[in-house]
């Protein structure tokens, strides 16, 4: 009913038609707006859009969904999953009830009801075996033991009460989300996301929200929950696009992405720009037609000190150092053409009468260029002998040495750094300025104005599928889409801003994080008010954290705090045992989370040329974990193989292949686990990396090897043949 009253109110507004002053019609446009977008929430949530109902022992009965709803008499239907009241469905047990005297858990498929499940919290009426259950064992146990879609779904009918307190923990400060892998911890995040945003709606929708991932296709695997819970205004991203202009997808080695991720870096890039403003010491002649002026090194020394001095920017700093060379040449003309002493209007005359001249243009411009942070980090990868000045030893030098056209994943950081020493550029002087090639300009504005025709082709497209195209036109939305005009999301217009503070910052896997991105990171959020999740046992990454306070102090020493998820609720028992001994391998002290459920089916090992059969019976979405080395050579037809920094559809496929740095975060109904001795052997951190592998699967676990199999998989049995 509420769809179609809403369906109703978007058809009148279009149905006014495209005229009217200028403000009408963007008034109008933005009622039609808010109307497709209210009707999209609402299509959105419809699954399982109820799923809850609360009998208090006041004799009150409420119903939760994942909205709150009132009929057309302001009667409450249903009450929001994140509003106070909902709480007791999360949090009541039957030693503490809330005043809760049962909870139903409904089961729904579209709009039926396909099961009921009741827990009552009346202590008296409970036997002592009950009192310490799962919340709504039986829903939950039907979730988990679903087929998996490739995407990730919501859980509010099922969030269990470690999970809900984390997800509505204080929005202020730092808190870290430390569980082993299947605790919840991305999906409680993104709940946590829907929470903070119903709670302090108007603080985080003008600052906006922004959700850290670790590549793009776990981007993709998580991006409809949060629609799925009528929140669509986040932006999600990796640290790879967090630099607006470049999306880094390629990967370094891990030494080189240890370096580039190493906290040195920061000052090798201080470095590299003083390097940029060195000085020459002797003199150069400027000949001006009618005298000639000379610029000598006192000259540039004094310049130079004084721009170091202001402590601006680079490219901000420049002005002090043009205005003090500029002042101590037209002293120098001043004199040269007999004026003596010049009055300070004189002097400014002359200051802009060289200013203009093409032969001081360039001696400035060498002596002191504009450099964008692209340009500095290209010319001190491309130059030996600028990486020795700014102290890299010469194993690092080949290690920073540029193999390819394309930035990685590591350069981001540096870029965002560089980006802080150089500061902004005023375009109109750079274009004027010989740094940049006039070749170079029209080729970038060429390029900008081809991906402008496409964006309106695109924008065409859209607006006549959703049948808006009478209301907005096409450069209007491709504005908005393109991160411009008034029409821009928060989302949209933080994401085209490199220096946008938000209101929240969420980060998953953060444990894979180098020094050097969560400086970028901080910078985002000057309140760190933020959800760090990760597990430090499954850090891969060379650069990654050893430790939540190594990673966190120099920000916020003593100022974090930690909760902690235990229960696994992807993992079966059967499979956990196995992986807790690789976790035992890495760190004895370690503790693996409890898995609630049992599979019925032991992980298994064959020999690596059963891989093809064994993939073809292998039921439900399956994915083939391999070494990066061999992701090319296992030849499974119909598979799709992820390549870093290339768009898969692996979410999609029946049968994917890996490598485990792109299976972090996600999961399969069946893993394949491929030469684990090589995973292990391939990367500093190989025994968590093999971690990750073994733990993607909600039901089923191999391996196929020639190699002898690390001592930490004794339990797999042989696989059957077939
Ligand atoms: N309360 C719950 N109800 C239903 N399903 C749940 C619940 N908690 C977690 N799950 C499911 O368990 C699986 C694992 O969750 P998630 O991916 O968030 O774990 P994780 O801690 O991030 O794991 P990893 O560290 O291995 O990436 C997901 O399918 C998630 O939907």
């Amino acid at each position: 009913m509420l769809r179609e009253r809403t369906q109703r109110q978007l058809k009148e507004i279009l149905a006014t038609g495209a005229v009217g002053t200028h403000q009408n019609r963007s008034e109008r446009d933005d009622f039609a707006v808010m109307y497709a977008n209210r009707l999209a929430r609402l299509w959105a949530v419809e699954r399982g859009l109820a799923f809850g109902r609360l009998d208090q022992a006041d004799g009150d009965r409420f119903y939760i969904g994942k909205l709150g709803l009132t009929d057309d008499e302001q009667e409450r239907l249903l009450i929001d999953w994140r509003a106070p009241v909902a709480q007791p469905f999360y949090q009541a047990t039957p030693r503490s009830p809330m005043g809760v005297t049962r909870r139903r858990h409904l089961q729904t498929r579209g709009r039926t009801v396909t099961g009921v499940d009741d827990d009552l919290l009346d202590l008296d009426n409970l036997a002592e075996a009950d009192r310490a259950t799962l919340n709504g064992e039986a829903a939950l146990l039907a979730a988990l033991d679903e087929e998996r879609t490739g995407r990730m779904r919501d859980i509010v009918a099922t969030i269990q009460a470690e999970q809900d307190r984390v997800i509505r923990d204080d929005l202020n400060g730092v808190l870290v989300v430390q569980g082993g892998p299947g605790t919840g911890k991305t999906v409680v995040a993104l709940h946590r996301a829907a929470y903070l945003l119903y709670s302090h709606r108007e603080r985080l929708e003008r600052r906006g929200v922004l959700i850290l991932g670790p590549n793009p296709t776990f981007l993709r695997y998580i991006e409809q929950v949060l629609p799925s819970l009528g929140e669509t205004d986040v932006l999600l991203s990796t640290v790879g696009e967090l630099y607006p202009g470049v999306n880094a997808t390629r990967r370094d080695t891990p030494e080189a992405a240890a370096l580039k991720g190493d906290l040195r870096m920061a000052e090798i890039l201080t470095r590299a720009v003083r390097e940029r403003q060195r000085v020459p010491r002797t003199a150069i002649e400027l000949p001006l037609g009618r005298y000639t002026l000379t610029i000598d090194g006192r000259m540039l020394d004094s310049a130079r000190n004084k721009a170091v001095k202001s402590r601006r920017p680079h490219n901000a700093a420049r002005a002090v150092f043009v205005r003090s060379v500029l002042n101590a040449l037209a002293r120098q003309a001043g004199k040269k053409i007999g004026k003596g002493l010049l009055d300070d209007e004189e002097l400014a005359d002359l200051r802009e009468d060289l200013r203009t001249e093409p032969a001081v243009r360039a001696a400035l411009n060498r002596f002191w260029p504009y450099l964008t942070p692209q340009r500095l980090l290209l010319t001190l990868y491309g130059s030996a002998e600028r990486m020795a000045a700014a102290g890299l030893t010469e194993r690092e030098q080949r290690l920073l040495a540029r193999t390819s056209a394309e930035w990685t994943e590591s350069d981001v950081p540096l870029l965002d750094e560089a980006a802080e020493l150089l500061g902004e550029i005023d375009e109109q002087v750079l274009r004027a300025s010989a740094a940049m090639a006039e070749e170079e300009l029209l080729a970038a504005r060429l390029a900008e104005e081809r991906e402008r025709q496409s964006e309106l082709e695109y924008a065409r497209e859209v607006l006549e599928l959703t049948g808006l195209s009478d209301v907005m036109e096409a450069e209007r939305l491709a504005e908005r889409q393109r991160g411009e005009g008034p029409y821009l999301t928060t989302a949209e217009r933080a994401a085209a801003d490199r220096t946008w503070a938000y209101g929240h910052v969420i980060v998953d896997e953060a444990q894979e994080l180098s020094p050097m991105a969560w400086r970028a990171i901080m910078r985002r959020i000057p309140t760190r008010s933020m959800t760090i999740v990760g597990d430090i046992a499954q850090t891969g990454s060379a650069a990654g954290a050893r430790s939540w306070a190594s990673a966190l102090d120099p920000y916020v020493a003593g100022r974090w705090r930690q909760r902690k998820l235990t229960v696994n609720y992807r993992t079966p028992v059967e499979l956990m045992e196995v992986a807790a001994d690789v976790l035992a391998a890495i760190d004895p002290e370690l503790e693996a989370p409890a898995s609630v459920r049992h599979s019925g089916q032991e992980p298994w090992s064959a020999p690596l040329e059963r891989l093809p059969e064994l993939v073809t019976s292998s039921p439900g979405k399956t994915v083939v974990i391999a070494p990066t080395a061999m992701l090319d050579t296992l030849g499974l037809e119909g598979s799709v193989i992820v390549r870093p920094g290339e768009r898969n559809d692996a979410l999609d496929a029946a049968v994917s292949v890996m490598a485990v740095t792109d299976a972090k975060g996600l999961e399969f109904d069946s893993v394949i686990v491929v030469e684990p001795a090589l995973i292990v052997s391939e990367s500093p951190r190989g025994l968590s990396d093999l971690y990750v592998a073994l733990t993607r699967a909600t039901q089923r676990l191999g391996v196929v090897h020639d190699l002898p199999l690390p001592s930490s998989l004794r339990r797999l049995v042989l696989a059957a043949k077939t």
